[in-house]
């Protein structure tokens, strides 16, 4: 790959460039929902006013989506950011897979399926039951099922985790009735034995990501494999006992559950199985797809591993190799700009806490694990609590190592994400949302400070919105939904709006200046940082949103 050219109009800053990811605050189209808006937000409001600014696109095709109806979603803006360019994501990719056959050719679904025709075993699907788009795709599931039906498989067991994340945050039974009717079909003529096994809510089971909390995948091992829980006849009254104990749960916290026919679980995974798991986005799959494939788990109690045939809908890290099998190849995000600025021997710094620590690693340097030579990656630990009481989270400890690091002068770029806006967002706990953008406008303004000591840079943008829009609006209307008090119903997923793309240089040394650039996205993040250090971004990538020198 070729080496940066150096920039002869502008050599970088005397101190570095620090990328800001404000994970989930992007900017809100009504003010009654936007919760960036109403927080109080003073060094933002100053950036707005007199840095460079301007608003890019997070979501939809400008990040490698199906399409514009589809939200922004932190891999999908991670790699877009670090990798300068826009790739066809997974759930293009799976849909295509699908549509064209191709999945069902290939080695590992004929495996999967020749596995449970000869021992008369059951096959399984595990994964997010919506249609989000983020993680998963129910159309993904029901088309597999038709076709595990005219290949023969007699039986399959589906273990859905229920969303309510990345589509409103108590819909589930709308999918229950869906596939409910789904089954009924594919049951109809007799010749198979098709239902769901086990569950629960994607955020109290299985979905467990950079490892935050293992008992999580702990509590969804023991549903889907040991069909150890509570017991029920059907998903749609374990949901309807668990909302009556619980009035006010949300889909994506509901308890596990294990469904029974006969005084007997109906579907635990054992021996001679075949196991998917149907989620194609990598970070809440890794867990659950070691504790399927490793032979030794130290994380929690498992026992030991029944002997099946598993695999992921993607590959979900390309450097460690993980799973071993799965049935849609990833994208070929290549040449990210770590690795560009690594061969420049550019020093470089990554922080932020757990949650979004594989974020700004993992998927800025396009779905790998692995650090370049001139990285250094720092994680906080997160708390393992709701966030919503506790919305400041790690803020104010990953702006102290920030600042340090600016400080030190070791480092050239420095990249973080503020979880804030997106985890806290996600709640749906509004006046928890507005502690959350402060906290994080807080952060900006002392790295701000910082930066105006060392000479340095700043860019300050967002991988996707969510606490700019945190009320449901009225499919039909477009009206915002309010409750009998005439308070808005909170929403819990990512937003479609733009996000702000921020370049505050105080020392004025790059006079950065804003560059026309029509429909500019996230992806153009990157060559804008390369362009601030100092070099000229890859002909490939996506042009930088200002002009220097
Ligand atoms: O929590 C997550 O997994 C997703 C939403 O499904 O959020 P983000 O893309 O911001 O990580
Ligand atoms: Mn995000
Ligand atoms: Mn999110």
């Amino acid at each position: 790959m070729e080496q940066l050219k150096k920039n002869e109009a502008f050599s970088g800053p005397e101190g570095p460039v620090v990328l800001v990811i404000m994970d989930g605050v992007g900017i809100g189209k009504n003010p009654e929902s936007d919760y960036v808006k109403i927080a109080n937000t003073p060094n933002l409001d100053w950036l707005r006013e007199h840095a460079v600014y301007n608003e890019i696109r997070a979501h939809g095709v400008a990040v490698g989506l199906p399409d514009d109806g589809d939200m922004g979603n932190s891999e999908v803006g991670h790699n877009a950011i670090g990798c300068g360019r826009v790739f066809e994501q997974g759930a293009a990719l799976v849909g295509q897979a699908i549509a064209s056959n191709s999945m069902f050719e290939g080695a590992v679904w004929t495996e999967l399926v020749a596995n449970v025709n000869s021992k008369n075993s059951a096959l399984h699907f595990i994964g997010l039951f919506s249609d989000g788009n983020v993680h998963s795709n129910i159309n993904h599931l029901e088309a597999m099922l038709n076709k595990a039906k005219a290949e023969g498989v007699k039986k399959a067991r589906i273990h859905p985790l229920i969303d309510g994340r990345d589509v409103p945050p108590t819909s589930v039974l709308e999918y229950v009735e869906r596939f409910d009717k789904f089954l009924e079909g594919i049951n109809a003529d007799g010749s198979v034995d098709y239902c769901v096994a086990s569950g629960g809510g994607r955020m109290n089971i299985t979905m467990d990501r950079y490892d935050a909390d293992w008992s999580m995948v702990d509590r969804g091992w023991k549903a889907h494999v040991k069909a150890e829980g509570r017991n029920f006849a059907s998903m749609r009254e374990a949901i309807e006992v668990f909302r009556g104990e619980k009035p006010g749960i949300l889909d994506q916290d509901l308890p596990a559950f294990v469904i029974e026919r006969d005084g007997a679980p109906v579907g635990p995974i054992v021996d001679g199985d075949s196991v998917i798991f149907f989620n194609f986005r990598g970070d809440r799959s890794l867990e659950i797809t070691k504790a399927f494939e490793a032979d030794e788990i130290t994380e929690f109690e498992r026992g030991p591993k029944p002997d099946v045939l598993y695999a992921g809908m993607m590959q979900y890290d390309g450097d460690l190799g993980v799973p071993e099998k799965y049935l849609v190849t990833p994208p070929a995000i290549d040449r990210t700009m770590s690795e560009y600025l690594s061969n420049a021997g550019v020093k470089q710094f990554a922080i932020s806490e757990t949650q979004k620590f594989g974020h700004v690693t993992y998927f800025f340097n396009g779905n790998n694990s692995g650090k370049f030579e001139t990285e250094t990656w720092m994680e906080i630990p997160s708390d393992v609590c709701p966030f919503e009481n506790a919305p400041v989270m790690k803020a104010v400890e990953v702006t102290d190592e920030v600042v340090k690091a600016i400080e030190s002068g070791e480092y050239k770029f420095i990249r973080l994400n503020y979880p804030n806006g997106d985890m806290v967002g996600h709640t749906g706990v509004v006046e928890a949302v507005k502690v959350a953008v402060e906290a994080v406008d807080a952060g900006v303004g002392r790295i701000m400070e910082a930066l105006k000591k060392a000479n340095g840079i700043m860019v300050c943008s967002a991988d996707h919105g969510n606490s700019d829009d945190m009320c449901e609006l009225d499919k039909k209307t477009g009206e915002l939904k309010l409750d009998d008090e005439g308070k808005c119903k909170p929403k819990t997923a990512h937003s479609l709006n733009p996000v702000p793309a921020i370049v505050y240089d105080p020392a004025g040394t790059s006079k950065a200046r804003k560059a026309d650039v029509p429909g500019a996205g996230i992806a153009n993040l990157a060559a804008t940082c390369i362009t601030l250090l100092g070099y000229e971004p890859p002909a490939d990538y996506t042009p930088s949103i200002v002009e220097v020198g």
